[in-house]
């Protein structure tokens, strides 16, 4: 049978990326769906803002939701200092064995902690099984109408607190109407939307960022 579209990134990181250097398999990611193949990566443009974002936010735990072919993951990964990690949460085994070697090729294993399974299993673990007290950053990019269910489940276990940010993609497309409704109108987060382009096209979308204020 044919290869399925993940296999074929990896193949695009495998034939144009350098082993170890994160940023030529990004470039080699966004080579391909831009000029071969779309796929829903965050991609270079709303990339760039995500950079931004983990630049400013200088995480020292990340919770990523929804990793697909780990091209987010080594975008935030490579931009993490030495001692500050990334869980990745992905529930499709084909796609984690895929990123695991995206990563792997990156260089970044050591930063990165992919956990194959569903995030509303997953979440309530977190702290037990991690040790993590609270994440300083949250990327949701992950099933849409997840997006607000597991949002809560983390405000549940503790996991988001005073200072924690959500950074969300595709709040426009395909779109997180009650996620965005919830996190604007709440007076516990502070939030705030980066327009940009759906990946690799002409079409809106954005990222919106959210600062937990606390209770
Ligand atoms: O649908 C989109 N993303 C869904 C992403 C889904 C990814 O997260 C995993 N997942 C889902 N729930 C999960 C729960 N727990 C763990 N992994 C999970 C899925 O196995 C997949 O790897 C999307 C669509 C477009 N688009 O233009 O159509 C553009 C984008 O940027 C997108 O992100
Ligand atoms: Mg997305």
């Amino acid at each position: 049978t044919r290869t399925s579209r993940p296999q074929r990134i990896l193949k695009a990181v495998q034939r144009k990326a350098t082993v170890g250097d994160p940023q030529s398999v990004i470039t080699a990611i966004d080579h391909f769906c831009r000029h071969r193949e779309w796929a829903m990566n965050v991609g270079d443009e709303k990339g760039s803002i995500l950079d931004s974002v983990v630049s400013e936010v200088s995480p020292v735990t990340v919770l990523e939701l929804g990793t697909y072919c780990g091209y987010s993951t080594v975008r935030i990964a490579r931009l993490l200092p030495p001692g500050a990690c990334v869980i990745t949460l992905e529930f499709n085994p084909d796609y984690a064995a895929i990123a695991r070697q995206v990563i792997k090729w990156s260089g970044l294993e050591d930063k990165v902690q992919l956990v194959e399974g569903a995030s509303g299993d997953w979440i309530p673990w977190m702290k037990e099984h991690f040790g993590v007290q609270a994440f300083d950053l949250v990327f949701l990019d992950h099933w849409k109408e997840r997006y607000l269910p597991d949002t809560k489940l983390l405000e549940e276990c503790g996991l988001i607190q005073k200072g924690t940010v959500l950074l969300a993609d595709n709040v426009i497309c395909p779109g997180t109407p009650d996620y965005l409704e919830y996190v604007r109108n709440s007076p516990r987060y502070n939030s705030h939307y980066y327009r940009s382009h759906l990946e690799y096209t002409k079409a809106e979308d954005g990222l919106e960022k959210s600062v937990f204020l606390g209770y």
